[in-house]
């Protein structure tokens, strides 16, 4: 294969980045096509480029033998269908997370990608491609510090305008990337998980418990902490911190010295700026991620996350939910993979 001929479905923020990322910013990969339910949004996106489609009906971009490879930026209660269109047409497909909205659903991808045959699927898990995680990884890969033991995330948002981000939304759209990220450095599942719900901070919306905070116990027995802050007022920060037995890592430390940040006016501020959002912090992790799906893509090859990734991403949310409105930890129901052909 040539250059990869590259459709988008959902061109809203994430949709209309990554469309600019195709266009512009990877090799070998044209953007030839987009579709969403919003016209004239699409219509307006396709204007800044040369040569794209919009095509109204996303099953009919999938179904398109001049598009090669699909990304997946639509909503996620929507993936599932989209996903199963890209199986059957046997397209390279990058969904974003989550890959949908419960384990069940998540599931039906995962055997319907084993009964086509051949790996298709690579779920936007972008931290694992920013230059600092993947780093991490490698250290801790390499045993130089010995068994890893602890992982602390912390993970905020400026603030949600979204009336639908409700408290579940924090665990399934927001807390999946530490889930992955826990899954990706420890190498290992997540038994079981608690979320717990502090005072709420008078900026969420009512009703809505932000933040949160999650323990997560991996199967070998170590454990993962993740504050998740969807209305922190200040900026965009993402960090993790791994203890190993002989030495610690930290991904996303802005500097050294005290470290303190406050609400501005406009991202707020450390003596430095704070990110304003993912689209600039993860501005390099979305790029490799891209060029990497698109690379594997004309090697015929999934080599990111795979759609077990995102399925057991999604059943720890699942479980997730469940522990949100007791407080209580919940057992991660995961199906056997070697039933499943993952
Ligand atoms: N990896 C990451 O860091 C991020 C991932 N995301 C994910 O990207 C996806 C999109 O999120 P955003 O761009 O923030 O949402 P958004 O609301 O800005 O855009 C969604 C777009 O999808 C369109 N849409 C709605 N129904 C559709 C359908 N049936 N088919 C095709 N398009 C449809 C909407 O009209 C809209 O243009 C979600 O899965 C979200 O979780 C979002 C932000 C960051
Ligand atoms: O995926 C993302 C959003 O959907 C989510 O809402 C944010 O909390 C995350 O930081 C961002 O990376």
């Amino acid at each position: 294969m040539s250059v990869l001929r590259v459709g988008i479905i959902g061109v809203g923020m994430m949709g209309a980045d990554h469309a600019a990322r195709v266009a512009h910013r990877s090799a070998n990969a044209a953007l030839v096509a987009i579709a969403d339910p919003d016209q004239d949004r699409a219509a307006r996106l396709a204007a800044r480029f040369d040569g794209v489609r919009v095509i109204s009906d996303p099953m009919e971009l999938i179904a398109d033998p001049q598009v090669d490879a699909v990304i997946i930026a639509s909503p996620g209660s929507v993936h599932e269908d989209q996903v199963l269109a890209c199986i059957v047409h046997r397209k390279y497909v990058l969904c974003e997370k989550p890959l949908t909205m419960d384990s069940a659903s998540s599931l039906r991808l995962v055997e319907a990608e084993a009964v086509a045959g051949a790996p298709l699927l690579q779920v936007g898990f972008m931290r694992r491609f920013d230059p600092e995680y993947a780093q991490m990884k490698r250290v801790l890969d390499s045993g130089r510090l010995g068994r890893t033991l602890l992982l602390h995330n912390t993970h905020r948002n400026k603030s949600v305008p979204n009336p639908d981000f409700r408290s579940e939304m924090i665990v399934r759209d927001s807390l999946v990337h530490e889930v992955d990220v826990a899954r990706f450095l420890f190498g290992q599942e997540i038994t079981s998980i608690t979320v717990l719900s502090p005072a709420p901070t008078s900026h969420a919306l009512p009703g809505v418990a932000d933040p949160q905070v999650s323990i997560f116990t991996m199967a070998g027995g170590g454990m993962v902490t993740s504050e998740v802050f969807c209305n922190c007022q200040v900026g965009y920060e993402v960090r993790c911190e791994a203890v190993a037995e002989r030495g610690t890592l930290i991904a996303g430390r802005p500097q050294t010295g005290l470290y303190s940040t406050v609400a501005g006016a406009e991202h707020g501020s450390w003596g430095g700026e704070v990110h304003p959002d993912f689209t600039t912090r993860f501005a390099r992790a979305y790029d490799l991620e891209v060029q990497s799906w698109i690379d594997a893509s004309r090697r015929r090859q999934v080599v990111g996350p795979t759609s077990w990734d995102g399925y057991a991403a999604t059943a720890v949310c699942t479980a997730g939910m469940q522990s949100l409105a007791t407080g209580e930890p919940v057992t991660v129901d995961l199906a056997d993979r070697t039933l499943v052909g993952a």
